[in-house]
């Protein structure tokens, strides 16, 4: 499904923010990847979700080399893969329900088909009383749960996410984490960013583990239980 090999990453002609990562995601897996501020996490979520290039070394997706992609080969790549952003990425001129049902509309679904089932997810997801509101009257709580319904209403291969519950309550925040889990029961592969340890030792999944920008593999109990303190 996701293969790394010693993979390196930098903006520009900056320092490298990723270094030598390899590791390697089954299908149907569901990993947490977490870590210090700034350690690399949105960079390498970047990669993931191909909206960045590695600087070295080999991105393997859906068993194609990302090196070996052209341009045209994009979007069909892009629509296996539900990515929900740190910042949102709604559009603000397009309601709730409009921003969801998205990614079924590239897909090719007809209206008819389509309606139904987003109103059904907005509702599951709290908003059933918002499915005409545009982002820039919604919380950031709100933007953030049309930003995942957005991400999962197509049932992606694979879903990452960077800090999706960031900005709801705990209860929310559990719900949609199960939301997730259910999902990875019928197949997606799932990768949630967060610096959320109790959910990361509520839920056991296996975590990656990210430190200036270096990897390495820890189960939930194994976290540093402050990221700032000298690994163990
Ligand atoms: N667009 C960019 N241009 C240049 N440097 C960047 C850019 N985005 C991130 N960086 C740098 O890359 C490094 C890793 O940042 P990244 O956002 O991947 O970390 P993170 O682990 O996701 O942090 P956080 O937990 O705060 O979201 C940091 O040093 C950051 O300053």
């Amino acid at each position: 499904m996701v293969r790394f090999e010693n993979v390196g990453m930098r903006y520009g002609m900056g320092p490298e923010v990723l270094r030598d990562i390899s590791f390697h995601l089954r299908p149907g897996s569901f990993h947490f990847l977490t870590g210090p501020t700034g350690a690399g996490k949105s960079s390498l979520l970047k990669l993931l979700a191909l909206s960045h290039r590695p600087s070295r070394g080999l991105v393997t997706l859906f068993d194609r080399e990302v090196s070996t992609l052209e341009r045209d080969d994009l979007p069909a790549f892009r629509r296996k893969i539900g990515v929900v952003y740190q910042e949102f990425r709604l559009l603000d001129h397009l309601s709730a329900i409009d921003n969801v049902a998205l990614p079924l509309k590239i897909a090719g679904a007809v209206d008819s088909q389509i309606y139904q089932h987003v109103a059904e997810l907005l509702e599951w997801v709290g908003l059933g009383n918002q499915v005409d509101a545009k982002p820039p009257t919604l919380s950031g709580g709100e933007k953030q749960r049309v930003a995942i319904a957005r991400a999962i209403i197509n049932r992606p291969q694979l879903l990452i996410a960077d800090e999706p519950t960031g900005s709801m309550d705990a209860e929310m925040g559990l719900r949609l984490m199960r939301l997730f889990q259910e999902l990875n029961k019928i197949g997606t592969t799932v990768v949630v960013a967060t610096h959320d340890l109790d959910m990361i030792q509520r839920f056991g999944n296996p975590v990656m583990y990210l430190r200036d920008g270096l990897l390495s593999s820890r189960s939930a109990a194994n976290i540093p239980e402050r990221f700032d303190e000298t690994d163990t």
